[in-house]
């Protein structure tokens, strides 16, 4: 290897300090390098084995190192299932928690977990919000992750060229599509999420398979474009990237490859010489084959039983051939360079890793808001179908429920009119969930990737939702209100509205809470049917207050249900200030016999606390709105803090 490989690049005068070995080098003026640099060595990674009761742990990585450094581009390459996406992951400190990792993983010479923000890593899943146009999913992304002190004019200008940068001017007003709605093919979705991660020019760039559902000549624009990344502003950036099959051409882009099988190391070194490892170690690449195909190829056991003579070379089987070049990568004179490689970034200054400079928390809130907003508008499924299913579901109740009359026995229908308003009403929002979940994965990935704050997007999601649930609290509950002739007032209609519309946003909270922590749809579905139920029959409604267990303080289900409050608040509501009629009177019963007024019922017959006002169980209703977003940052913000203790204590 060339000793250029050892030269810092992109060095700046730094202080004194000390080396190593701790010797002094104070009046040594030393050479601190910008950007980063990660070595990593005896990097293992197992996982549990999931049928594996016995304890066993399935190896993953086996003594991996290697490193990574500004101006560089480093390929991971290897067989599908060899472990390019957990060598991504363990560098940029994603593992899963099923996940043990053990060796070194250095940043600028620091062992340290990679904080929210500091890289940009392209997953090999594309999360984007499928109602947007290209253009305003590269644009909002430029808002929130561009610094305030770029202008607008200068964020959309950076948008327009990454989008052309990236070939897709032809697609820029076309929405990026998803599941039941056709918009942008599988390649170009590809592009944006590329577009998105490179739209801040990052120092550290992960890339799982970014040429994945690319043509061979769209793959090298692209490549060629993220390798030049490096020469646009004289800034020099470290990217590392799996790739499955590199034509040629992309392939020649490549400083360094990495090459896996079955999760250990066959090669690590120049890209270039990869070629001659192979043919002295008796695989040559024949000529006019693709060098990448050639390696990929020789390394590749997972068909050999289906095609034995494909995996015989030299008399060799593929696993014999394997064990063979990784025994002499081991040995060979690269191996020995990558060493001295990593030793001199290990001892060299580096500055240390800087978190991206984004946009600021007010334009934050600002931009996600909006785009919330517009995917809410353009997301049937968010909010417009459960508008028409409340309104049927209003002129449904409105229609059995009609002209409710003021006798006894409309007093018991009114009670169930309004529970039903109070559980049905609020439950069926769980219905926006699968769109919430898909938002979700959209905040994960952006989150990661230090896009935006957890506040910032909460805010922006409990702004956007606000008109959209005032308006399915508010239609639907006129349409009830004023068929079914229930308390006649305005302040009364303005009461019901509310605390329609703080249950629903209530329930909304609830399942996002649940999605935080299920992020799969249908387990969150579930979950989240399953606390309802168990809130709405502990509201005090199907079993009254005094029927719960006792002592009453003993059964805290009653006091944290939502439905307690919102039922009690809505009979309140209604029935103080009415007198109801007994139909059933004759002359020998008293007066106070014929008329029983709203406040007895409420009390003789649903237990209703009447030792505080309707007011206070709405202000316990968003008390408890409240607390949920809180919950909901709280639970986001600790699974950040946890991940790099978890990891650090991996690494142990
Ligand atoms: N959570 C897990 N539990 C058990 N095994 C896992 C888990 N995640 C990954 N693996 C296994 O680890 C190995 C490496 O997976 P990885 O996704 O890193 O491969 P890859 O090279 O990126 O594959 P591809 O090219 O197909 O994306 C695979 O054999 C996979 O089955």
């Amino acid at each position: 290897m060339s000793s250029s490989l050892c030269a810092p690049l992109g060095t700046r005068r730094g202080r004194g300090g000390y080396v190593e070995d701790g010797s002094s080098r104070q009046d040594v003026p030393i050479v601190v390098r910008e950007g980063v640099y990660l070595t990593w060595e005896e990097l293992w990674v197992t996982m549990s084995k999931p049928s594996g009761k016995d304890g066993k742990k399935a190896i993953i990585l086996e003594s991996q190192t290697g490193y990574a450094k500004p101006g560089e581009l480093l390929a991971v390459m290897g067989p599908s299932g060899c472990g390019k996406t957990t060598l991504l992951d363990a560098l940029a400190g994603r593992l899963n928690s099923k996940a043990k990792q053990t060796g070194d993983i250095l940043i600028n010479g620091r062992k340290q977990a990679l904080a929210y923000g500091t890289s940009a890593y392209l997953t090999q899943e594309d999360a984007m919000l499928t109602t947007l146009t290209v253009e305003e999913a590269v644009y909002y992304s430029a808002q929130l992750q561009l610094p305030d002190s770029m202008s607008k004019f200068e964020k959309k200008e950076r948008a327009e060229f990454t989008i052309k940068e990236m070939g897709l001017q032809d697609a820029i007003h076309t929405r990026i599509g998803g599941c039941g709605s056709k918009g942008i093919s599988g390649g170009q979705k590809r592009r944006v999420s590329i577009c998105i991660e490179i739209i801040t020019r990052p120092n550290l760039l992960f890339l799982d398979e970014p040429t994945s559902g690319l043509d061979s000549a769209a793959s090298f624009y692209v490549m060629n474009r993220i390798a030049r990344l490096n020469k646009t502003d004289g800034i020099q950036r470290t990217i590392i990237a799996s790739i499955h099959q590199p034509n040629t051409q992309v392939f020649q882009l490549f400083h360094n490859l990495c090459l896996l099988s079955n999760g250990k190391l066959v090669y690590f070194g120049p890209a270039s010489a990869a070629n001659k490892f192979f043919a002295l170690n008796g695989f040559p690449c024949p000529t006019l084959q693709n060098p990448s195909d050639h390696f990929v190829k020789t390394i590749n056991k997972d068909f050999e039983l289906e095609n034995p003579e494909q995996g015989l070379t030299d008399g060799l089987t593929t696993e014999e051939a394997i064990y063979m070049l990784v025994k002499s990568y081991q040995s060979s004179e690269t191996s020995q360079q990558i060493q001295t490689e990593i030793v001199a970034i290990r001892t060299g200054d580096s500055s240390a890793m800087e978190k991206k400079s984004n946009a600021a928390f007010f334009t934050q809130c600002i931009v996600l808001t909006r785009r919330s907003y517009l995917n809410m508008y353009r997301d049937l499924g968010y909010y417009w179908l459960r508008l028409f299913i409340y309104g049927a579901l209003a002129i449904c109740l409105g229609t059995i429920f009609y002209n409710i009359g003021s006798s006894k026995e409309s007093a018991q229908a009114r009670g169930s009119l309004l529970m039903f308003v109070a559980t049905f009403l609020t439950f069926i929002t769980i219905g926006g969930f699968p769109s919430f979940v898909e938002e979700m994965k959209v905040f994960e990935k952006e989150r990661l990737n230090g896009h935006y704050g957890v506040t910032a997007y909460i805010i922006g999601q409990t702004l956007s939702s606000i008109p959209y649930i005032l308006l399915i609290s508010l239609i639907p509950g006129a349409i009830v209100y004023y068929l079914t002739n229930l308390h006649h007032s305005c302040q009364h209609f303005v009461y019901f509205t509310c605390v329609l519309f703080v249950s629903v946003m209530l329930v909304e909270s609830l399942m996002m809470i649940v999605a935080s922590m299920v992020p799969n749809f249908l387990t969150g579905i579930i979950t989240g049917c399953g606390i309802l139920g168990v809130m709405m029959l502990n509201g005090g409604f199907y079993k009254l207050p005094s029927d719960l267990p006792k002592p009453i303080w003993k059964y805290p289900l009653y006091y944290i249900s939502i439905h307690k409050y919102a039922y009690q608040g809505l009979f309140k509501n209604e029935f103080e200030g009415l007198t109801f009629t007994n139909k059933n009177n004759n002359d020998q019963v008293g007066e106070h016999m014929k008329n029983i007024s709203g406040e007895d019922m409420l009390r003789d017959l649903w237990e209703v606390e009447m030792c505080h006002s309707k007011w206070v169980d709405l202000f316990i209703l968003l008390g408890m709105l409240v607390l949920y977003r809180v919950l909901f940052l709280v639970i986001i913000k600790a699974m950040e803090k946890v991940k790099p203790i978890v990891a650090a204590f991996k690494w142990k």
